[in-house]
């Protein structure tokens, strides 16, 4: 069963106090939603596996730890998961990029798919996926079900806000993806809206409406 962990560290609740705030700025927006990213791609990266290496220091020869070229590779959810996606790739570089453009049906909700590119050797990666919302759940089911179907099978999603409702369909459809959220919220609204959220993320970090 998916693990389900909500990053509550104080830096990332301050950011995201400015990010649900209405009077945040599109620049501002676009570089808090940057920077808590990059603050939770450093939590979910917590268990890479690490190799010795000998390193010689100006004082003597030491053993240091370095990553073992595990391979990763990051999925954002167009559009609104392109605003993680560079705080993510600040802190794994190497990292391939793969992108699914998926858009909410406003009258089905359902995730209608426009667009798919991923890295031609994605079976060998770990996948994150990232988008700031999950609120139905219907666009990270089908984006990790588009993953899956590439052949990537370690895969873990990535969001700011989650809705109940949503963590549970993506739990259901997906058991064996791990979720990290930045907030938990309390539902959805009757247009399927997460409440409290921060309205439309994908409008709010590219200024559209
Ligand atoms: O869990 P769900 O109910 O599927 O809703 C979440 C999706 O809705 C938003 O995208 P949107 O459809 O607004 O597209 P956009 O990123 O192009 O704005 C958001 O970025 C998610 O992808
Ligand atoms: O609250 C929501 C729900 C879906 N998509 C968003 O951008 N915000
Ligand atoms: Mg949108």
């Amino acid at each position: 069963m998916s693990k389900v962990q909500v990053m509550d560290h104080p830096l990332i609740q301050h950011k995201m106090s400015y990010i649900r705030d209405e009077k945040t700025s599109t620049k501002e927006f676009r570089e808090l939603v940057d920077e808590v990213g990059m603050l939770m791609a450093y939590e979910v990266t917590r268990d890479l596996t690490l190799e010795d290496v000998s390193v010689q220091t100006p004082v003597q020869e030491t053993t240091a730890k370095r990553l073992s070229g595990k391979k990763l590779g990051i999925v954002p959810i167009l559009r609104a998961g392109l605003g993680m996606q560079d705080g993510i790739l600040k802190l794994i570089p190497s990292a391939r990029v793969g992108h699914i453009g998926l858009y909410r049906d406003p009258e089905t909700l359902e995730a209608v798919e426009y667009y798919a590119k991923f890295p031609g050797d994605i079976e060998e990666r770990d996948i994150f996926v990232i988008d700031p919302m999950l609120a139905t759940g219907a666009s990270a089911v089908e984006a990790i079900t588009a993953v899956k179907k590439h052949g990537a099978t370690k895969i873990r999603f990535i969001c700011l806000i989650a809705a109940p409702e949503g963590v549970d369909v993506l739990k259901e459809a997906h058991p064996d993806v791990d979720i990290y959220i930045a907030a938990l919220d309390e539902k959805l609204n009757e247009k399927s809206y997460i409440v409290p959220g921060l309205g439309d993320a994908g409008d709010r970090l590219f200024g559209t409406r």
